[in-house]
């Protein structure tokens, strides 16, 4: 054999060497990508950030990649309240997506989760959508932070200024709120002919109280642009914290769908939030420089140069601020309003109103009263009641968990999303009796004359929270929902519109069953004046007292 003929030999089995290796090699790579496929299809699919809890029982249904939420549909408290009569287990755990959660109904296994484990539930989960897009540039509310030393430093600046010894700098803030409540409504009803719809008024309460304590600035007038644009933007942002309107933080792979509306819906808000916050925080300063600045919270933490907080932690808390009070304080009110419209509130209201005599024989001493101290029980019995019944945070605020929990021989591992059903606990028959689904204020009372409270054994209902995560503005809250209602029902007996009357059921009355705060169904009622003379009066020395103190 010549080399030519001995080279093209070697190349040929070589060649054919290759062919057979490549041969053996195809089912290797082809068995390689399906499991690397089948990995990523099972993970989209079926996995989840936490293993399932061994020993916690487990909502059947769950579908792939949506898990249980499709089932939750619209309005998670009340299914998950369903779910919990219907297979008897008051915890349980579902998946939410990518993300198992456990979620807590009965009125005990809330108290025993969020005080019997405060230290391991302190924490909160962050969503990508609020925590990722929203709050990237004024930093996360309060009720929104991960625990951390920041956190830590914001809850206690804001603990001090809505503790309850901080109430009596606020008096005559409460003062001139309520007061303008009462003034414009008088305008507005025409003697008691006119039906009115009172929630613009309350939303313009809880809203200048919080703007006044975090920049000392105020709206007058019920619709004012800026007063309205807070209300639209802050309503908006609320609807994307929910579960059910926010797949994607659920569902990685929808994040990356292209036009994602829900990222330019979100980025968009954030802009105009981020517009109206700057406007507020300038206004300060240029007040500071001025020297025209009032006590607020913003001022004092912008003039103290030793002070520990960051640009954006004092942004923080006054964004947690005026958040935490704007939806909830208006949503309590004006559906507790509602029930007392109703026939039945009609008893009610002459309770109430025949107890603030009891305690205020001179109607102008109640008014001065009411914003300085909680004394009438049948008004507190009143406000605790409108807070349970009608639940407006009914999921309250997701938690996280910071280390293990152990339920019952069932070990919740950390980093495990905690759901507390507020709604559920709050409308618990074994806790609160076969009526705990009506409105009835008198639950609270031990005895009906004279009215007293029963005794308090801790923790009354759910909606505040309790525990190491608790809301910070709860003693606010009710003394904001006490003297309103206080001056309410001393001027005006109050009746639903028969055209347009409230929906008083628990769940119903909430219009958008998505948002993270319930906000409610549209209706009237008349003011019929009880003494207008006396009203009239007491309104002109509110405004006396108010121009005195402000100096106008
Ligand atoms: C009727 C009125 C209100 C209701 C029903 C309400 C409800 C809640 C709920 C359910 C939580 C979560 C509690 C938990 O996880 O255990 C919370 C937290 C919070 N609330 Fe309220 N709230 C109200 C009024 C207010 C007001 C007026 C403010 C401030 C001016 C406020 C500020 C806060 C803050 C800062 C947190 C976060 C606490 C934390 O995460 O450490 N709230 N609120």
């Amino acid at each position: 054999m010549d080399g030519k003929a001995h080279e093209g030999s070697y190349w040929l089995s070589y060649q054919w060497h290759q062919l057979k290796e490549q041969e053996h090699a195809t089912p290797v790579l082809t068995a390689v990508v399906v499991v690397l496929l089948t990995y990523v299809l099972y993970t989209i699919m079926y996995s989840t950030d936490i293993p399932h809890i061994k020993g916690m029982p487990e909502i059947p249904g769950a579908v792939p990649m949506f898990g249980h939420l499709l089932k939750l549909g619209e309005d998670h408290a009340t299914v998950c309240e369903k779910w919990w009569r219907q297979y008897n287990h008051s915890v349980f755990q579902i998946k939410l997506g990518n993300t198992r959660a456990v979620v807590v109904n009965s009125f005990d296994d809330c108290k025993k989760m969020l005080l019997g484990s405060q230290n391991a539930v302190i924490d909160r989960p962050k969503l990508y959508t609020f925590h990722g897009v929203i709050s990237s540039t004024q930093g996360f509310t309060i009720g929104s932070s991960p625990w951390d030393e920041s956190c830590k430093k914001k809850r206690k600046a804001a603990g001090t200024a809505l503790g309850r010894p901080a109430l009596r700098n606020y008096y005559p803030m409460f003062d001139l709120e309520s007061y303008c409540i009462l003034r414009d409504m008088k305008k507005e009803i025409r003697n008691g002919q006119i039906e009115i719809d009172i929630r613009p008024y309350i939303q313009r309460y809880a809203l200048n109280t919080t703007l006044t304590l975090c920049y000392g600035i105020r709206m007058d007038a019920v619709y004012d642009e800026l007063l309205r644009e807070i209300l639209h933007v802050g309503s908006s942002i609320s609807l994307l914290r929910s579960a059910s309107e926010n797949l994607q933080d659920y569902i990685p792979a929808l994040r990356y769908l292209p036009n994602n509306e829900k990222n330019t819906r979100s980025k968009a808000l954030r802009e105009r939030r981020d517009t109206y916050l700057d406007l507020l925080l300038n206004k300060v300063r240029e007040m500071i420089k001025n020297g025209t600045d009032k006590p607020c919270i913003s001022a004092a933490i912008l003039k103290d140069q030793e002070t520990k907080l960051s640009g954006v932690e004092v942004s923080s808390i006054c964004l947690s601020l005026v958040s935490g009070g704007f939806e909830t304080i208006p949503g309590t009110l004006t559906s507790c309003i509602g029930s007392l419209s109703t026939e039945k509130g009609q008893e009610w209201q002459d309770r109430a109103y025949e107890d603030i005599k009891r305690h205020y024989p001179d109607e102008r001493d109640a008014w001065t009263s009411c914003f300085k101290e909680e004394k009438i029980p049948y008004i507190n019995a009143i406000v605790k009641e409108a807070g349970r019944y009608y639940t407006v945070s009914s999921m309250s605020l997701p938690r996280k968990t910071v280390s293990e929990v152990n339920w019952n021989g069932a070990t919740i591992p950390p980093k495990t999303m905690i759901l507390i059903n507020a709604q559920a606990g709050n409308h618990d028959i074994d806790h609160f009796g076969p009526d705990a689904g009506s409105f009835n204020p008198e639950r609270w009372l031990q005895t009906l004359n004279p009215p007293a409270e029963a005794e308090s054994s801790g923790l009354g209902h759910l909606s505040f929270g309790t525990g190491s995560r608790a809301c910070s503005g709860q003693y606010l809250a009710s003394r904001l929902l006490y003297s309103a209602l206080v001056r309410i029902l001393l001027s005006y007996k109050i009746v639903a519109s028969k055209e347009s009357p409230p929906n008083t059921d628990y769940v119903e009355y909430n219009q958008f069953k998505t948002a993270l705060v319930a906000i409610p169904r549209q209706f009237k009622v008349k003011l019929i004046p009880r003494d207008s003379a006396m009203t009239s009066e007491c309104l002109d020395l509110a405004e006396q007292r108010t121009r005195e103190h402000y100096k106008e």
